[in-house]
């Protein structure tokens, strides 16, 4: 905290207090802000650290989010300037009564080239760390652009060197995305992102990282925006091609994403190693699956519908052969988490679910969970642009045609470097994707209340196809 004052004469800890005091009416705007399905009781600073003094001023906050039962801690960067406001997002002003305009800066360039700057010269500022990895090779002096795309935390490109990602909610101790980053690394991975630095703070006693600095990849594609391009393709075609001899077909590449996402598991389970379930571990799993199935069928009336045929498929899980193997997974895959370079594809942030607790991110898993998950990508990948269509059964199945094929070329490239099929394990698997899609049904009632239809069509679709 900084006993700073700024120009006009508000001390900085009063006007972190104010900010918070503002941000119960902004944050349910904000796409990475996670706590839209509630109200917001309270918003307080938890510790505010100046990062530029003056005008312009960056403040570093941390604030406390209180909604019913669930505390969550958030962070935001905070600008304000006395003379010319820059061109930064409407969306990003954070009006104060005072009149006084402060706003989130994460648009602001000027003011966060210097995160770059004290990462490579490994600043402490008050109770803020800032440290670049061993041996990494960093370009300075550059502006940082937040990325347009949909995000649950918020990153920053600069120069189309470096991508700086700022973790939003704030979990304890070191985030798992820079732990997985880091310990593929050091085994030499090839398919994720260089890590190249962090920014840890001091919150409520503990060290927390709240920033994860990599490499930027200019040139690679998005695997959403290839696959939903494969989709569009595919649908357009009224010749009725074959899919493999049209030119957007994406079985080749959905193939050797199964082969790469295999590798990660085996260089995630060779780094940290692995456990072997037991009877008791596998219940356990079952009921946080039950549970979490209660949890959205109570917020979610089209889901409450289907709770009791969704409920004896997760059942079925108890039945499995125990030992399960467990290892460190990525916990959320998904296409928009995977690009393709020219030396193949890439997994990005491995966080896990933006909504799990850090407990939750941390479990081992079977390394089935990630495969299920990527399963259900291909599926919205298909069912995207049916969002808002009337219904037709034959646009629908065509559809699925395309999610079918390329749901069978990831598990055959999976397969491939695996040593075994992840359809062998078909109960475990169904109940995983059937999981998923209660999340995603989560997902979307908070989010993007238009596209429920997307996971609650492949519920039904799931339960009708039986085992
Ligand atoms: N190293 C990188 N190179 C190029 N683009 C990247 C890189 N890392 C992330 N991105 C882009 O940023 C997007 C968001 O990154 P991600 O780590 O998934 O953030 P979030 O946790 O907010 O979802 C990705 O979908 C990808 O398009
Ligand atoms: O923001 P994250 O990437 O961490 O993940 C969250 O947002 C995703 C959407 O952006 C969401 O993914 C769901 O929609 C995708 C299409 O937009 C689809 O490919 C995924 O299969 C589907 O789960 C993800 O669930 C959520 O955690």
């Amino acid at each position: 905290m900084s006993e700073h004052i700024e120009p006009s004469g508000i001390p900085h800890d009063e006007l972190a207090a104010q900010v918070a005091a503002a941000l119960p009416q902004w944050l349910p705007s904000q796409r990475w802000f996670g706590g839209k399905d509630r109200e917001i009781d309270s918003v307080s600073a938890v510790s505010w650290t100046t990062l530029l003094d003056g005008d312009p001023l960056l403040l570093h906050l941390v604030v406390r989010v209180e909604q019913g039962d669930r505390r969550e801690l958030y962070q935001l960067l905070i600008g304000s300037r006395q003379s010319q406001l820059p061109d930064v997002a409407a969306a990003a002003s954070i009006g104060l009564e005072d009149g006084r305009t402060c706003y989130e800066a994460s648009g602001d360039a000027d003011l966060t080239a210097c995160l770059l700057d004290f990462i490579a010269e490994g600043k402490r500022i008050g109770s803020m760390t800032f440290e670049h990895e061993p041996g990494a090779d960093l370009t300075t002096g550059l502006r940082g652009h937040p990325i347009t795309s949909e995000q649950s935390n918020t990153s920053l490109v600069y120069g189309h060197h470096h991508i700086l990602k700022l973790f939003r909610k704030l979990g304890s101790g070191v985030n798992k995305d820079l732990v997985l980053h880091r310990a593929l690394h050091e085994l030499g991975s090839q398919q994720i992102a260089e890590p190249l630095g962090s920014i840890s703070a001091e919150v409520d006693g503990e060290d927390v990282t709240i920033g994860m600095l990599q490499r930027f990849l200019p040139d690679a594609a998005d695997g959403w925006v290839m696959a939903t391009t494969s989709v569009r393709d595919f649908m357009a075609d009224t010749a009725g091609l074959p899919p493999e001899e049209l030119g957007g077909d994406f079985a080749g590449e959905a193939y050797r994403l199964g082969k790469a996402v295999a590798t990660v598991h085996a260089d995630l389970a060779r780094a940290l190693g692995t456990e072997q379930a037991g009877a008791d571990d596998v219940r356990r799993a079952v009921d946080s699956m039950l549970a979490r199935l209660e949890r959205v069928s109570a917020q979610v009336p089209a889901l409450a519908r289907h709770a009791d045929a969704v409920r004896p498929v997760l059942e079925r899980v108890a039945d499995v052969a125990v030992p399960v193997s467990t290892q460190s997974v990525h916990g959320d895959l998904h296409l928009g988490q995977v690009l393709r370079t020219v030396n193949g594809w890439l997994l990005l942030d491995f966080e896990g679910e933006p909504a799990a607790s850090v407990a939750e991110r941390a479990a081992l898993a079977s390394p089935l969970r990630d495969v299920a998950s990527m399963l259900r990508s291909f599926d919205y990948a298909a069912q995207q642009l049916l969002v808002g269509q009337p219904d037709d059964p034959e646009t629908t199945a065509r559809a699925m045609s395309w999610a079918r094929r390329n749901r069978a070329a990831f598990c055959d490239g999976y397969g491939k470097v695996a040593g075994q099929d992840p359809r062998d394990d078909a109960a475990l698997l169904r109940a995983l994707e059937l999981d998923k899609a209660v999340y995603e049904v989560a997902y979307e009632h908070a989010n993007r209340p238009d596209w429920l239809t997307v996971p609650m069509a492949s519920i039904e679709r799931i339960l009708s196809e039986g085992e």
